[in-house]
């Protein structure tokens, strides 16, 4: 028998009576009998679901009559009806619903696939179905996606990361983003991706690090443990819990080297993907990526590249992240735009160019204090900006006044 203290089976017995006092919600979302925890729900949903198809309404009586002979489920079906008439946001309970079905799938996959690789554990995740949908209107949007429709607020990016708030990053533009080797480009974008991916579709192509390197970051910045806590038994939960969020959360889809290796096939994807939706998109690191066409020296090469990235800028409907390396150079000096210059004709053709600095340039430290530095915005905005880079974690924070 269900447990009514159980906040979960509460939501669920209040749904299916929501379906069995209003039926014609079966025209309008699908959902499948495994998204309930208990199954004897299931198959009560089951059951009127086979009846609204059939007689394009639900009897209460019809339901009873079917479970004459199992007493266990008629006091089910009889439960269900005390809660006929309790007020609730019935979008709001199949979410919850739906996300706590995902939650235990991927609990269950978790904990089945021990010894699997990390990047097998995520496809598998990938997997698991999504058993609703709002068949109307195809899917449920955010107040801040109508909100956003409706006021056509969409000329720039609207970061929740504090440090990047004064930045007015258009669409239709090329940013680089640059640092010398090893000084946390990769972290930085990452950081960048986990915050806008929350309201944008991001594409991210990474040429130096498989796709369950990326995800791993991504979770060390989500989750605030480091690489080696994320393996600790003790924090499977918090663990989960990013995965979760990362999978379900966010609107972030990652290519590596295997996907996608030079420009060409990089402007297609991104052709195919902007098609019908705006898309925000990083390139790790534009030093990396191949072209079809041989150049006899990198500065070249990259010119060419940058010529295609104000292609796909000006043609398809997305703003561009183009990670660079800056020149290297023997002392920790801070960097200007022209260390770009090994970077081709980046920098010239960036609208928005943002250079992270060591200041504290301490290999040891865990916690370094970082520039972020604006020699070139379109919008004239020119400020320096300290930082915080917890490198264990991978996060990049407002360093406090
Ligand atoms: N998973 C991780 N956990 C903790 N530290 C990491 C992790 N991955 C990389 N690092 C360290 O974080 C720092 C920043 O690395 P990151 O890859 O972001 O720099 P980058 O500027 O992108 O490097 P590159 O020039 O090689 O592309 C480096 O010191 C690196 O060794």
């Amino acid at each position: 028998m269900p447990n009514v203290n159980n906040p979960l089976q509460n939501i669920e017995s209040r749904l299916i009576s929501s379906f069995m006092f209003n039926s014609e919600l079966f025209d309008i979302y699908y959902l499948d009998k495994d998204i309930f925890s208990i199954e004897e729900y299931g198959i009560i949903f089951e059951e009127m679901k086979n009846q609204y198809i059939k007689y394009h309404e639900v009897d209460y009586q019809k339901i009873l009559q079917s479970f004459m002979n199992d007493n266990k489920m008629l006091d089910i079906v009889c439960s269900i009806n005390d809660n006929a008439f309790s007020d609730h946001n019935i979008e709001n309970d199949i979410k919850f619903i739906n996300n706590e079905f995902r939650k235990r799938k991927m609990k269950e996959l978790i904990y089945d696939s021990k010894g699997n690789d990390f990047e097998e554990i995520i496809s598998m995740i990938e997997d698991i179905p999504n058993y609703y949908h709002n068949t109307r209107t195809g899917e449920i949007l955010t107040e801040e996606e109508i909100f956003n429709l409706v006021t056509n607020e969409k000329s720039h990016l609207i970061f929740d990361l504090s440090f990047m708030k004064d930045f007015e990053i258009s669409f239709n533009t090329l940013n680089t983003i640059g640092a010398r080797t090893g000084k946390g480009k990769t972290a930085f974008s990452l950081n960048l991706l986990l915050d806008l991916g929350k309201k944008y579709r991001c594409l991210y192509f990474n040429l130096e690090n498989p796709k369950d390197v990326i995800y791993q970051r991504l979770i060390q910045i989500d989750s605030r443990l480091t690489k080696n806590q994320i393996k600790e038994q003790k924090n499977e939960n918090k663990v989960s819990d990013s995965i979760y969020r990362i999978r379900n959360g966010l609107k972030i889809k990652l290519y590596d080297s295997r996907e996608a290796s030079n420009i060409e096939t990089i402007k297609r994807i991104i052709s195919e993907e902007t098609r019908n939706d705006f898309c925000i998109v990083f390139l790790d690191n534009i030093n990396n990526i191949d072209t079809l066409r041989r150049f006899t020296n990198l500065r070249e090469k990259i010119n060419h590249i940058t010529k295609q990235l104000l292609n796909i800028k000006a043609s398809m409907n997305c703003v561009i992240f183009a990670l660079a390396q800056l020149r290297r150079s023997d002392t920790n000096s801070r960097p200007t735009e022209k260390d770009l210059k090994e970077s081709g004709s980046i920098e010239e053709d960036s609208d928005n160019v943002f250079l992270l600095h060591d200041i504290s340039d301490d290999k040891t430290s865990i916690n370094a204090t970082y520039e972020l530095i604006t020699p070139k915005s379109r919008n004239d905005i020119n400020r320096q900006k300290e930082l915080i880079f917890r490198k264990g974690y991978q996060i990049f924070e407002e360093r406090p006044e």
